[in-house]
């Protein structure tokens, strides 16, 4: 498995987005893509249909992984070092891509994009009714985010990978963490981290015009 070994724990999820954020409000990338690579491990149990997200995001994962390893390492600390070095430095693509390879700006732009999704869909999983359907909690949720963000043929392949989503309740059972009651608790807690990341991340790229990176 491409993005680690055993089964998903929105506990370990909610542990990394918790401790992200440091007491001068700084976003650290190790937490940060250890959130997203337990994700990614939630997606894999949703079966192939969704391979073709997982992979773009792994790919993003991993680019930011290797800039976290890299020579340049200590400028990949946190979001607000990484921002600062590459403009610093002019590696990011402001205007259109170039043939160097995409910035860490960039990456972290579209993953954060893609929180914004993720928060929006656990708040939907949280607030809905038991018979609610995932798959239309999902599919708002993606229209109200990411979905600006993708071409047509991206859209219709992802709206009908939602389709086969499991019920309302078996999500909240494959979060491992409990009961549904138990489940919906946690998606609370967990929220608050979620959206303290997203508001971070989203005051840094727009006090440096970074929310339009292509
Ligand atoms: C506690 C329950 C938790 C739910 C867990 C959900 C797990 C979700 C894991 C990952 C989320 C998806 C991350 C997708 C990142 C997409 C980044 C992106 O926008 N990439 C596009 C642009 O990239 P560039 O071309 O500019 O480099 C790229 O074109 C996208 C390609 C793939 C399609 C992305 C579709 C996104 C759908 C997101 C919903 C995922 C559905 C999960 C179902 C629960």
């Amino acid at each position: 498995m491409a993005a680690g070994q055993g089964a998903f724990s929105l506990r370990e999820v909610l542990a990394a987005f918790q401790t992200c954020v440091t007491e001068r409000r700084e976003v650290l990338l190790g937490p940060y893509l250890s959130g997203w690579r337990g994700l990614i491990r939630f997606l894999h149990s949703l079966g192939a249909i969704f391979s073709f997200v997982s992979k773009d995001a792994v790919a993003k994962v991993q680019i930011m992984e290797n800039y976290c390893r890299g020579e340049q390492r200590e400028k990949y600390v946190s979001l607000q070092s990484m921002v600062e070095y590459e403009l610093a430095n002019g590696l990011v693509d402001i205007q259109k891509r170039s043939g160097r390879p995409d910035s860490g700006c960039r990456t972290v732009l579209r993953l954060h994009r893609a929180l914004r999704w993720l928060q929006l869909f656990l708040e939907g999983l949280r607030t809905g009714r038991e018979d609610s359907r995932t798959s239309v909690i999902c599919t708002d949720s993606y229209n109200a985010s990411l979905a600006t963000y993708h071409p047509w043929v991206v859209r219709k392949a992802a709206t009908v990978a939602f389709c086969t989503l499991p019920s309302r309740n078996a999500f909240l059972e494959i979060m491992n963490v409990g009961t549904t009651e138990e489940a919906v608790t946690m998606l609370g807690e967990a929220l608050p981290y979620i959206c303290d990341v997203y508001g971070i991340t989203q005051e840094l790229f727009a006090r440096h015009k970074l929310l339009d990176l292509p």
